[in-house]
């Protein structure tokens, strides 16, 4: 069977600055609805590759098509109206409602006013900004948070197939942007959109990645799912860069499944029916992390520990503990970074 069509595929670029070679020979393919997520230290060359895909940078050689088509085969006006963007800035303009903002790129392709207006409250209701109150209001009256929202909510409003956020939750402090990040990963559209996200924050890419490419001086490193560059760095620099979070970020990327093979044997009778179990059971898709944050949540149990369930079948659950599930967590990681 022919492989899809990969929404964006990018082959050999290469841009130089003068002297200076901000981005090298660098090749991916992102699969439609996938996201994925540049990330590296500030200078590697992630706002310029970013930018060679919708044109706002051209490169010296190599070619970027988005659904098979050529880039440069389109004025680069038209081919920015087909595809959303974000930056840190936001860029709103100053003197257009929040509404209009919204509706600027829809109103470019001449949809109907009533399905702009439908699409804009529907953006801004899912992206908590009741359009009651702030759909009139201009981004001056916004706090940064909210303009962000705006911003996301503008990129999306023509459902474009590919969308291209740089530093999107930038200028945000830390739980602002935790949660805007949430809604933004909640959002239905993102299902069928092409994503290519720029960040230097390690847990956002963790959060919001298909695949990472991770760049060092305008050069790949890596390009892989997360668990992937975590478990088996490519080089010194991948494992460097990991280093300072690495437990932290093993704890999210390792899911129970990954971890059930690597606990004891059990007596069948340690299993209850999911009925029996006193918290709801975690599915074995849950990360670890999950696992050890509902272990916190749960009070002593009548054995004395802590224990929280995780769901086997329809009808069955097993009890893990701090002990064994951190111990099979362990036993897990050395398997998956010898794995092949
Ligand atoms: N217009 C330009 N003219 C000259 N040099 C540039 C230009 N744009 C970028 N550069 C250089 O290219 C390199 C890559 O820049 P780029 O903005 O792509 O990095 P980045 O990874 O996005 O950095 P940051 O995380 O700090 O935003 C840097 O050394 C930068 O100084």
């Amino acid at each position: 069977m022919p492989t899809p069509e990969p929404a964006i595929e990018v082959r050999n670029l290469t841009k130089r600055y003068g002297s200076h070679t901000a981005v090298q020979d660098v090749s991916f393919r992102v699969e439609a609805g996938e996201t994925l997520v540049l990330l590296g230290p500030s200078g590697c060359g992630k706002t310029t590759l970013l930018r060679m895909l919708n044109r706002l940078v051209e490169p010296d050689s190599g070619v970027v098509l988005i659904n098979g088509q050529h880039v440069r085969s389109q004025p680069p006006e038209l081919l920015r109206r087909g595809i959303g963007y974000v930056i840190q800035q936001v860029g709103l303009l100053p003197h257009y409602t929040v509404a209009e903002n919204v509706a600027v790129v829809p109103q470019l392709l001449g949809y109907a006013p009533a399905i702009i207006a439908a699409r804009t409250a529907e953006l801004l209701n899912r992206l908590h900004l009741p359009p009651e109150r702030f759909a009139g209001q201009c981004p001056s009256q916004l706090s940064g948070g909210q303009q962000q929202r705006v911003g996301l909510a503008r990129a999306l409003a023509a459902d474009p197939p590919v969308v291209l956020l740089d530093e999107p939750f930038g200028a945000l402090d830390p739980i602002t942007r935790a949660s805007i990040r949430r809604e933004f990963r909640e959002l239905p559209e993102l299902r069928r959109t092409t994503v290519v996200l720029v960040t230097h924050d390690v847990t956002e890419a963790f959060e919001l990645a298909d695949q990472i490419l991770l760049l060092d001086a305008g050069r790949v490193q890596q390009l892989g799912p997360p668990r992937e560059l975590l478990l088996r760095p490519a080089n010194d620099f991948v494992r460097r860069f990991f280093a300072a979070e690495q437990l932290a970020l093993q704890l999210r990327a390792l899911r129970l499944t990954d971890v059930l093979t690597e606990l004891p044997a059990a007596d069948e009778k340690q299993f209850v029916s999911t009925i029996e179990s006193t918290s709801s059971p975690l599915p074995p898709t849950a990360s670890v992390q999950e696992a050890l944050e509902q272990l916190s949540n749960t009070s002593t149990s009548a054995a004395g520990e802590p224990t929280v369930w995780v769901q086997l079948s329809e009808s069955t659950a097993r009890p893990l503990t701090y002990a064994t599930l951190m111990a099979a967590f362990g036993r897990a990681v050395r398997r998956l970074a010898t794995e092949a």
